[in-house]
């Protein structure tokens, strides 16, 4: 059994419920352990998981969010940052699996949130377990 960190940005309470509903039930379906914890948004996932890598705890992390396309550019950088800071961490050898939806209106989050249509938190989980995996295997474990 391995031991998850789901580190979600709060900030649409339904389609986040959806999104960890889909994240727990792939990791408890693959007999893993998991704790949560909330950010004030997608940008600031990315420094949460590398300070919770840093602390030797966790087998592979979680990220769980929703950035919807507003009127300015900020959509790009929320979007864009918060997965090139992913994937900076993944490239460092973190177990990550991103389910931070970025979307262009409400009714793509829900469709995508939702565990019993895309369920994009079980994508991520699974995705999550799949880098962890992959790691014990080089590591030779
Ligand atoms: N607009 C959304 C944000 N924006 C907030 C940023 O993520 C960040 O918390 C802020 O800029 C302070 O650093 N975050 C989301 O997760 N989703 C959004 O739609
Ligand atoms: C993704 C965002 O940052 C967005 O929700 C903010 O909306 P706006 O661009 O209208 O300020």
């Amino acid at each position: 059994m391995a031991h998850f960190l789901i580190v979600e940005a709060r900030f649409y309470d339904q389609y986040n419920d959806w999104l960890i509903e889909g994240a727990k039930a792939a990791l408890e379906a693959a007999g893993h352990s998991h704790e949560l914890i909330t950010v004030p948004g997608a940008l600031e996932i990315p420094g949460a998981v590398a300070m919770a890598a840093e602390s030797g705890r966790y087998d592979g992390f979680v990220a769980i969010g929703v950035v919807i396309r507003g009127e300015t550019y900020h959509f790009e950088i929320v979007a864009g940052e918060s997965a090139r800071g992913l994937m900076a961490l993944t490239m460092d050898g973190v177990a990550i699996g991103n389910g931070i939806l970025t979307v262009e209106n409400a009714a793509q989050a829900e469709v995508r949130a939702r565990p019993d249509q895309k369920d994009k938190g079980g994508e991520a989980a699974k995705a999550a377990i799949a880098m962890f995996d992959l790691g014990q295997r080089f590591a030779g474990e």
